[in-house]
């Protein structure tokens, strides 16, 4: 389904953060017409008319806005540092799912001599990481479970999100250096920003204002 000019398309991410962005967009006026939670649909008209939303993996939202297929999206900054972020524009920080950014090993580990293995779904911003440190690493691309790795020795750390420390806990890793904090971001493609600026600024400004009174209340 193509784009009609003057429509926006708000990519979402489906999973954690879904259920926490919905208020920030029903405070601008937008809400899905169908249960977006229980619906197998992964298009949404909503109710405001001309607006609607897509629902896509997390790690898709920044490809669909780089091309301009998406005018918004919604995505953790994780995935935002991972992906890159040409092309399109962090214009507000939504203050959900905050959590870090951290590398984290195996609580009796001894200090690795020469070359680590590190083991992530974030492969990108680790060899990145690890080259401004000068340290020489081997990175190993993992989809999840990432606190796995150490454990099975195919890897020294790994780099990974980390909240309450809950998950690295229960697999006997400890929390090692702090990479970024992390949150969930709107973004715009330029190409929106561009065309679409008298629609795209009340939604942007509106959900500022929720964001605003939520961190005052
Ligand atoms: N334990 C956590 N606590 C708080 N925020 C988190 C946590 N884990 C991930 N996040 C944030 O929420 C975003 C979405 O996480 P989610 O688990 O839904 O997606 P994902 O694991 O990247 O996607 P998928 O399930 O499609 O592989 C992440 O990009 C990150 O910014
Ligand atoms: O510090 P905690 O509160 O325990 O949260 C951190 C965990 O949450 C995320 O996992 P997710 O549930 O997304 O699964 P994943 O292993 O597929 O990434 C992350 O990858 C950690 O494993």
């Amino acid at each position: 389904m193509a784009q009609q000019p003057d429509s926006i398309t708000i990519a979402l991410s489906k999973g954690r953060i879904l259920k926490e962005t919905l208020p920030l967009f029903a405070s601008a006026g937008i809400e899905p017409l169908e249960d977006i939670h229980t619906s197998r649909k992964l298009i949404f008209e909503t109710t405001q008319p001309g607006v609607r939303f897509i629902v896509i993996r997390a790690v898709d939202v920044p490809t669909y806005v780089e091309y301009g297929v998406a005018d918004l999206g919604v995505a953790g900054k994780d995935v935002l540092m991972e992906h890159g972020a040409e092309e399109m524009y962090e214009l507000l920080d939504l203050n959900i799912a905050r959590c870090k950014l951290m590398t984290a090993r195996l609580s009796d580990a001894e200090p690795v001599p020469g070359r680590m293995k590190v083991a992530t779904k974030f492969v990108k911003v680790a060899k990145r990481y690890f080259a401004e440190q000068g340290r020489q690493v081997d990175v190993i691309k993992l989809y999840g479970g990432q606190e796995l790795a150490p454990i099975m020795n195919l890897a020294d750390t790994i780099v990974d999100i980390v909240d309450t420390g809950n998950t690295l806990r229960a697999n006997g890793l400890v929390p090692d250096e702090h990479i970024a904090d992390i949150s969930s971001r709107l973004v715009a493609s330029r190409l929106a920003l561009k065309l679409k600026d008298d629609r795209i600024n009340p939604i942007v400004e509106q959900i500022s204002r929720t964001i605003s009174e939520k961190q005052a209340s």
